[in-house]
């Protein structure tokens, strides 16, 4: 059995008195250790879709099953990291990333130890006393991850967390987020409209379509840790995901003959 199995999901919301179907018949599985990326446009499901697996809600219909479960609301063993940091502003880094384990009843000075290995992981050992306000954004991202990390979760659940990000940090955070989740064998399932994101970070491209929001393919990527964003195959995997999305170049010039 797979980690985690979406079963023939649909969800719909309530639209200016219209119903709006946000999900449509969706199946899916994902495997331990498998790093997944929903990939599509604004409005196709994907933050719907994620937030159903993390339990944050509900679905009409089908099921959602991690473990044999079925999801009915968030769980400590499952974490999820947002767009927006989430940090405690007024709290120091370190106890930012302790925050987890203290509400765990971890003891004090284990959470410390514990919260000062992830400040290193992500590269910010020496910034453990410093507000988040003194970080730049991206550094506040890897707050954030290191916090989540730190609970040690079973799931990892991002949605577009680098999108607020420079693009050359947003490079290093996927190539950072690529290696812990090998390292510390965390399944993975992350939101991103950016094509080339998903093709850095997956094992497996969940394209989606908007209106009703269904998958309209899976793309695996078959790199494993190796990722070269200027080699040959990143390419021809790039290609495919635009040709699943109707985008590639050879379409687009016979249209204009
Ligand atoms: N609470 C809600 N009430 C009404 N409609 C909603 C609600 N949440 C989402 N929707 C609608 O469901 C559809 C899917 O939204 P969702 O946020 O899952 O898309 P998305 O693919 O994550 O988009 P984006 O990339 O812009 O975040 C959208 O058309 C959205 O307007």
């Amino acid at each position: 059995m797979s980690l985690i199995e979406v079963k023939d999901v649909s969800k719909e919301y309530m639209q200016e008195e219209t119903q709006f179907r946000a999900l449509d018949h969706v199946s899916l599985s994902m495997e331990k250790g498998e790093f997944t990326c929903l990939l599509g446009p604004s409005g196709c499901g994907k933050t719907t879709l994620l937030n159903a697996l993390a339990g944050f809600e509900s679905v009409d219909s089908g099921s959602i099953l991690i473990d044999g479960k079925e999801v009915e609301k968030p769980s400590p063993e499952y974490v999820t990291v947002f767009q927006h940091y989430g940090l405690l502003p007024w709290k120091s880094v370190e106890k930012n990333v302790m925050m987890g384990l203290l509400a765990k009843k971890w003891k004090k000075r284990e959470a410390a130890k514990t919260a000062k290995d992830y400040l290193k992981l992500v590269g910010l050992e020496r910034f453990k006393d410093f507000r988040p306000s003194q970080l730049s954004g991206g550094m506040q991202q890897r707050v954030s991850i290191a916090r989540a990390l730190a609970v040690k979760p079973q799931i990892l659940f991002m949605d577009e967390p680098f999108a607020a990000l420079d693009a050359i940090t947003r490079l290093q955070m996927q190539d950072d987020i690529r290696r812990i989740a090998e390292e510390e064998n965390i399944t993975v399932v992350f939101v991103t409209h950016d094509i080339e994101e998903a093709v850095a970070l997956a094992d497996r491209i969940v394209v989606m379509t908007p209106n009703p929001g269904k998958i309209k393919t899976i793309i695996p990527v078959p790199f494993g840790k190796h990722r070269d964003r200027t080699s040959d195959d990143f390419l021809v995997v790039r290609d495919k995901v635009f040709d699943a999305f109707g985008m590639k170049e050879e379409e687009r010039i016979e249209y204009y003959l």
